[in-house]
Parts: structure tokens; sequence; C-alpha cells
């Protein structure tokens, strides 16, 4: 569980501190998919930053499990709109390298690599050098990369940002059949409001502090499995409408 409480946050400037967000009180439940939308600049990537150990809000504290944020640890996994794979590296080297550097020993790091090889459907393509492989696979990697070391938390920075249409969909199946598997929390930034939808359980819409700075909630309340599918469904539209609606009221400027 993840709990914010009070939690301030700016970065120093000549002027003294330049305010990012003030004042978040919510809680992330375990296993929860949490999904972060809000315009330009009202400090998404900032907070996630701070759940990363990063960044440390300037008041205020955030719990993981009860303690404190300090610093950065491997349990709680970024992963970045541009995928964070080695180039040189196989996909197998890859994705065993977190492991490795933990000092995991080599059987059970080929166990746990050809998992999540074979989890994110890359299996025949460990001796591939990423530069062989299209953006989406690389993603997988990047994926399977993160999920190898199994942690509790998957801080999500618009991981399919720079995808084409059908490549982010297949993503975003593949992602939520994973969840689905084994449950861990995800903490999800996007600015794709049907992308929050189709994969969330529930979405904050954070607004910039020149706009009142609140955090807003919406569950969602669509069954799982989910499959992409859902997306043309009416009730599923009729939630994208409102949920837009809401975003543009918030001062989105784009
Ligand atoms: N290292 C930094 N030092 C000073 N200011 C920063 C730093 N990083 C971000 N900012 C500022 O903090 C504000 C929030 O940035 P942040 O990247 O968190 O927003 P965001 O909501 O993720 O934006 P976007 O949706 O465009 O990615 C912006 O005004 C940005 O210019």
């Amino acid at each position: 569980m993840i709990e914010f409480s009070n939690v301030s946050f700016g970065y120093p400037s000549k002027k003294g501190l330049a305010r990012i967000f003030e004042n978040l009180n919510f809680t992330i439940q375990d296993n929860e998919f949490f999904c972060l939308i809000g315009p330009s600049g009202c400090g998404k990537t900032t907070l996630l930053r701070n759940v990363a150990g990063f960044e440390h809000p300037t008041e205020g504290v955030i719990l993981n499990n009860g303690k404190p944020i300090e610093g950065i640890d491997y349990k709680r996994a970024m992963v970045f709109q541009d995928d964070a794979v080695f180039p040189w590296m196989t996909v197998y080297k890859n994705v065993e390298y977190g492991l490795k550097v933990r000092g995991v020993p080599e059987d059970i790091r080929k166990e746990k690599a050809g998992y999540y090889i074979r989890l994110v459907g890359l299996e025949g393509y460990e001796n591939a050098l990423p530069k062989e492989l299209s953006g989406g696979m690389r993603k997988r990697v990047d994926l399977a990369r993160v999920l190898a070391n199994e942690p509790d938390v998957l801080l999500m920075d618009e991981p399919f940002g720079a995808l084409d249409a059908m490549t982010k969909e297949s993503l975003q199946e593949k992602l939520v059949q994973i969840w689905n598997e084994s449950k861990r929390t995800i903490f999800f930034i996007t600015h794709d409001i049907e992308e929050a939808l189709f994969l969330g359980d529930r979405v904050g819409l954070l607004h910039r502090l020149s706009d009142g700075g609140e955090l807003t909630f919406y569950d969602i309340p669509f069954a799982r499995p989910r499959d992409i599918y859902l997306k043309q469904e009416p009730e599923f539209q009729i939630m994208r409408r409102d949920l837009t609606e809401k975003f543009h009221k918030c001062g989105n400027r784009g």
C-alpha cells in the first residue's frame, strides 16, 4: 500500500521553491492498477519520481507498506516512454541483467529470464539484439527486464506513448493480461484517457496548482478480464466522453 500524507513538492529555483503540487492525501492499494492523468506540466512525472525515491516531498511523507520512501529500490521499478534496454546486449542478457547485478545465481536467472521472455511473447528472440527488433518488441524486452526483478510496484511513465496505435493496443492487452496473472501495484501515467480507462481500476485527475491543484478520483467499473473490444462498448464511450470533458475543464491547454 502506498500512502500519500500531506505531500507537497517544489523544485528549488532562484525565486525560492517552484511549487508543483500541494497537500496530496490518498492511498494506492496493494495490487491496484492506478492511472494518473492531467494536463501537461501538472506534475505527474514529478509525483511518480517521488514514489520511485528519485525526489523527496518538500512536505509530508509517502509511505510504502507503512515505511517512508527514502530512496530508490528495485522493488519499485520504473518504466519510461523510451525503453531502457542496453543496445549491445541480447534480449536474454537484457532481461537477466538486473538479476545478475543483484548476484542471483545463474540457474535462477535462466529460469526467471526465460519465464518473463515467454510472458511478454518474445520466445525465440532470446539471442536477438535490440536493433533487430521493432519498437513494440523492444518495449516488451523493457517490460520483461523490469518484471524479471519481480518488483512489488511498477511505476510507468507513459510507457506506450511513443508507439503506433496498433502496437500500443497490443501492449495494453499484454499488460492487463500480465497484471491479471500476477497482480502487483501499478502506478501508470498517461495522456491517453482511453488507455487509462482500459487499464485501470481507478483514474486520478491531477489539476495544475495554478488551477487549484486538486486530485480527483474516478473508479473504473468495467469487469475483468478486459479485452480491446471493451473500448467499443457504449458504457466505455460514455465514461471516456465524461472524463475527457473533465480533463479539458481542469485547464488542459495541451
Ligand atoms: N528537474 C526539474 N527542475 C525544475 N523544474 C522541473 C524539473 N522537472 C520538472 N520541472 C517542472 O515541474 C513541472 C511539472 O513537470 P512534470 O514533468 O512533473 O509534469 P507532467 O505532468 O509529467 O508533464 P507532461 O504531461 O508534459 O509530461 C513543470 O513545470 C516542469 O517544468
